[in-house]
Parts: structure tokens; C-alpha cells; sequence
């Protein structure tokens, strides 16, 4: 990107730390629909960073939260027969409000009752798709977004079996078909509009080793589209948890510790800390 390009490093940078400030100012409300397994860190994580958090399973207090909150939160990890009913029902409700949604297709691939909430929510336009390399290359198969991709698309179970990088050009279909952004998470994130993709470094492998990382920096992800356009919330969700991450990893003896400390870290580091994380920018070339 030149200087003087709409988006360049330094401008992205203060967006990213505009956010930070924003989301801890005005306590965002993030509303979720998401998986029982790890539902305690995305709202521990969402309260971390300034945000508010609360949880349903069904479709009327869905629709009554999406029509509460700043932006929804929707995450597929372990579906319910309510969710067949609730989650689009979310989904549409924020689409008709203009309401900002992430959504996380964990696991996209297990069974039919995925795939057939999956095909109702491809008319909803989430503002943000954050989700691991395997599962964006199924979803921008399954919305038709991209014909030939890189990597397998096979998920095993809820973890990726891609790199990130494989998953590069179909996050970049996939936003352009849901006119958002695509954060694919992994060693580096990779966050993309479909005209600029964000490499954002950092973290901590024992990001891995904990279940609910990839769930918990979607909500957090939620609680930032309620302040900020979808590439930057997208890019301040995943610079504040490899920021975190870097910061816990010093401080922890294993993976239980080290999830403590990152909620602590994600509560303490400052926005221009965040801000500071290694980010790389670069054109899509279609
Ligand atoms: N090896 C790694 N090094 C640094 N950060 C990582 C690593 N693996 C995962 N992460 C981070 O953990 C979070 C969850 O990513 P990931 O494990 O890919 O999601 P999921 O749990 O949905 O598969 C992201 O913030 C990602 O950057
Ligand atoms: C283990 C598991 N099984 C179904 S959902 C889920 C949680 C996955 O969480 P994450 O993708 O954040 O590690
Ligand atoms: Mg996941």
C-alpha cells in the first residue's frame, strides 16, 4: 500500500486503537448464540475487553437480543434442534435491523443440520466470518464463493486440517460474496475485505491447547463490530488476543495458567500496546 492509499498500516493502527478505546468507553452489548463448551470464556473474554455478553438458546430471545445489542454473535460448535429455528432467526433479525453479526461455522461439515442453518444464513450478509482455515475454504464452498481453492475444506472435528495461507484466496471470495470481512485464524491471522488483506502475527501456540480460543476471539470480534467497520473490528480482535497471547505465554507454566493470564492480559494491555502488535497489509490481487 502507498501513503496515500485509503488504508495504510499507520491508519488501520489508529482504527484498531480507536476501537479499543471505543468498545472500553461504551461497554458494547455482544449478544451469542454459541456452544456450551466453551461459553464461559467468550463471556469472560467479552467482559476482558470491555464488553458485555449474554447468552440464548432460543429464537424469541434471540430476536429480542439481536434487537438489544450493538452486533450478534452466532457460533455453531455444538448445535441443539432450537438452533435449527434460532440461529437464522437471529441471523435475519440483525439483517433487517442492519445490525452488524459474526458468525463462527465450527465444525462446518458434521452431519446435515449445519449445513441446512448454513444455507439460511447465506441470504444474511455477516458482517464478519471468523472461523480456522478448513472451515473458510467449506463456507466459501458452500456459498459459492469460491470455485477453485487451495487446502482440503475438510475439518477434523472442530480443528483445521489447512494453513492459513491455503485459505487466503477463498477468505477473499468470501468476503467480496458477503461484502464484509474474513478473519481466518491460525499461527498468523490472515483478515481480509476481499481488497486488502491484514497478516496479523503474535500469539502463542498454547493458543492451540486450549479449547474455546477460536469460539472466545469471535465474540470478542462481536463486541468490536458494535464500534468499528468489520476489517477493522476484525483486525482489533485478533491484534488484542495475539497481543495477549504474547503477554500470557511469558507469565504461564501450561495451558491453564496461561488461559488465566491471557484473560488478565486482555483486561490490562492498553490500546496502543494492541495497536503496536506486528501487522502486515497487502492488496488483493483477484
Ligand atoms: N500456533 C499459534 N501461534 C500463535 N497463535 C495461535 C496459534 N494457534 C492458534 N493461535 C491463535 O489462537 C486463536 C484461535 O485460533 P485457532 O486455534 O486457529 O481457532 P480454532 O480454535 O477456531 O481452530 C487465534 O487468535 C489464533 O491467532
Ligand atoms: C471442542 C468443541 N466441540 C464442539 S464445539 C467445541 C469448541 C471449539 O472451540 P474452538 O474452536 O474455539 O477451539
Ligand atoms: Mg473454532
Amino acid at each position: 500500500m502507498t501513503a496515500d492509499s485509503a488504508l495504510d498500516l499507520d491508519a488501520l493502527r489508529s482504527r484498531v486503537a480507536r476501537a479499543v478505546d471505543d468498545v472500553r468507553a461504551s461497554a458494547p452489548l455482544a449478544p451469542a448464540i454459541t456452544n456450551a463448551i466453551t461459553m464461559d470464556f467468550v463471556a469472560n473474554a467479552q467482559l476482558a475487553v470491555g464488553g458485555s455478553a449474554a447468552m440464548v438458546y432460543l429464537p424469541e430471545e434471540a430476536v429480542a437480543l439481536a434487537q438489544a445489542g450493538g452486533a450478534f454473535y452466532v457460533n455453531m460448535g455444538a448445535l441443539l434442534p432450537t438452533h435449527r429455528e434460532s440461529i437464522p432467526a437471529a441471523a435475519r433479525a440483525c439483517r433487517d435491523l442492519g445490525r452488524p453479526w459474526v458468525l463462527d461455522p465450527v465444525g462446518i461439515g458434521i452431519g446435515g443440520l449445519r449445513g441446512a442453518v448454513l444455507d439460511e444464513l447465506a441470504a444474511c450478509g455477516p458482517a464478519i466470518v471468523r472461523a480456522n482455515a478448513s472451515e473458510v475454504i467449506a463456507l466459501a464452498q458452500a456459498w459459492g464463493a469460491a470455485d477453485a481453492v487451495a487446502g482440503t475444506g475438510r475439518v477434523r472435528g472442530v480443528d483445521s486440517a489447512d494453513a492459513v495461507d491455503d485459505a487466503a484466496r477463498a477468505a477473499a471470495a468470501l468476503a467480496r460474496r458477503t461484502d464484509g470481512a474474513v478473519a481466518v485464524s491460525g499461527e498468523d491471522d490472515l483478515v481480509t475485505d476481499g481488497r486488502v488483506a491484514v497478516r496479523v502475527a503474535g500469539g502463542s501456540p498454547l493458543m492451540a491447547r486450549v479449547t474455546g480460543f477460536g469460539c472466545s476471539l469471535g465474540g470478542v470480534a462481536a463486541v468490536y463490530a458494535a464500534v468499528a467497520d468489520p476489517l477493522t473490528a476484525a483486525v482489533a480482535a485478533s491484534a488484542h488476543y495475539a497481543a495477549a497471547g504474547t503477554a500470557a505465554e511469558a507469565r504461564a507454566a501450561g495451558p491453564a495458567s496461561f488461559k488465566v493470564a491471557f484473560i488478565d492480559a486482555l483486561f490490562n494491555l492498553t490500546a496502543a500496546e494492541i495497536a503496536a502488535n506486528p501487522l502486515t497489509i497487502e492488496e488483493v490481487r483477484s
